[in-house]
């Protein structure tokens, strides 16, 4: 299996190599050369397997020539092994009909830890093999820092960069990165947003002269090694809904369109979804876009779902790659708008390929705070609030007979304040978290400035 870059200049590559490359050196994101297929029977045959097993079983056929199967099996089963819930990402019926996928029990309480358990692992042993060390950059809004930094803390092949919006994540998310003190690990508090950070980050990748010297590699999911881990969990909850006899259709709290691309990918590999829902915040450029056919930027506002307050999603790239029939040209033409004038226009039959895929959804933080209210007043569950964004616009996407799927993306203890205001009652964080407002913190605060990033990393680095 290859992997090729959107904008369509940057070296054709092997699982491996798009894996330690991040962003491609075009700038682009890589996509497999061609879409796996898997037969209906294929797929029916993931029923009642252990996660590990249907992970091995999916992300081998992207693998494939690069990974020894031995290597794979043993790298997916110690990654899932990390999950304090037997079938790693269960599915509960929240109302007949309409499901939560947790995605949640892993180490740092987010859908991230399901990727990054998986990712930290293949890395170090693509490294172990060649002999090298790398040097990890991420942006985060908070959970992909965390599951990042627990993922790769100690590891002897790699340095890990984490950059933050100062003040921006919930104080959690902070401690959950800051309190870790290995010396591998680095966190930095930007000040400015998210997207500054990932500009920051792409930034870097782009800077060739930095990016060879530090060996840069990434964990944020312009990384491949990220989305293939995410598409194993749309075909384990489709499977035991009925799928590939039955379609389903998912709703995903969207920020970085990450998780709901890895939905796109399970489709095009033969998955029968019906509607893949993008649920946003008042951060709600994806919904916009579909609306208008112009994606075009607006300030940050921030939210009680932190996490999804984002304008440049990065992964939409990959999907607008998709949906122009892979005319990078034509991408390209779009991100320099992008760049130069904050938007583009997306041609008639791109808009219209997307609008047969995708439907999308927004609430504001009244509807957020009464769907969780609501829900734990009638069930007794406490929703995060960006499964209750989800769980809000999956409600009016409904097709009758179809049963939805709304991807739970944290655990509520990761956002106690705005839970507690909701319902009144405050979600604990589980036994091995709970000491963490007393544990010592350590970062460091940098103005939102490429050039002070890198003499950091620089400083630091030991790849
Ligand atoms: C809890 C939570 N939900 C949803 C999202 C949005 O996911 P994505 O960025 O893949 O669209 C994020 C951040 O990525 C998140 O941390
Ligand atoms: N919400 C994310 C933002 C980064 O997303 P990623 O999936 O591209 O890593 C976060 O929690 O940091």
């Amino acid at each position: 299996m290859q992997f090729v870059s959107t904008r369509g200049h940057a070296p054709v590559l092997g699982f491996s190599d798009a894996v330690l490359a991040g962003l491609a050196a075009d700038g682009g994101l890589y996509v497999p050369q061609d879409w796996p297929q898997l037969s209906p029977a294929e797929i029916a045959a993931f029923a009642g397997k252990p996660y590990s097993e249907v992970a091995f079983g999916i992300i081998s056929r992207f693998t494939a020539g690069d990974i020894p199967e031995v290597a794979l099996k043993a790298i997916v089963e110690d990654a899932y092994s990390t999950f304090r819930h037997p079938s790693v990402t269960p599915i509960l019926e929240l109302e007949p009909g309409h499901f939560l996928l947790e995605l949640f029990h892993g180490p740092t309480l987010a859908f991230k830890d399901v990727a990054m358990q998986f990712l930290s692992r293949v890395m170090d042993h693509i490294l172990a093999e060649r002999g090298l060390k790398a040097t990890i950059v991420g942006a985060t809004s908070g959970d992909t820092g965390s599951a990042a930094i627990e993922a790769f803390r100690g590891r002897e092949t790699t340095d890990i960069f984490i950059l933050h919006p100062q003040g921006r994540t919930s104080p959690v998310q902070r401690l959950q990165m800051t309190t870790v003190l290995d010396a591998n690990v680095h966190n930095i508090a930007i000040r400015g947003t998210f997207d500054d950070c990932q500009t920051i980050v792409k930034a870097l990748f782009n800077n060739h002269g930095f990016r060879d010297r530090v060996r840069l590699s990434g964990v944020n999911s312009i990384n491949w090694g990220r989305i293939v881990a995410q598409i194993v969990y749309y075909f384990t909850a489709a499977v035991s809904l009925g799928a590939p006899h039955r379609k389903v259709s998912f709703t995903v709290p969207t920020g970085n369109f990450g998780d709901i691309f890895a939905g796109y990918c399970t489709k095009r590999m033969g998955l029968p979804i019906d509607k893949l829902v993008i649920a946003t915040n008042a951060n709600d450029i994806l919904r916009r876009t579909l609306e208008t056919g112009r994606y075009e930027m607006a300030g940050v506002t921030p939210t009680i779902s932190p996490s999804m307050d984002i304008q440049i999603s990065s992964n939409f790239e990959r999907l607008l790659y998709e949906s122009l029939g892979r005319d990078h040209e034509i991408l390209q033409r779009m991100m320099d708008g992008l760049k130069q004038s904050g938007g583009f226009g997306l041609p008639e039959d791109t808009l219209a390929a997307i609008r047969a895929d995708f439907a999308a959804g927004t609430t504001n933080e009244t509807e957020t705070s009464r769907t969780i209210n609501e829900v734990h007043a009638s069930s007794g569950y406490l929703l995060d609030p960006h499964t209750a964004v989800g769980v809000h616009v999956a409600r009016a996407a409904r097709t009758p007979g179809v049963p939805m799927v709304t991807l739970s993306t944290a655990h509520p203890a990761k956002f106690p304040a705005a839970v507690a205001a909701a319902t009144g009652a405050e979600p604990a964080l589980p036994a091995w978290l709970a000491d963490l407002p007393q544990r010592p913190e350590r970062l460091d605060v940098l103005d939102n400035d490429q050039k002070l990033v890198e003499e950091f990393i620089l400083a630091r680095t030991r790849a």
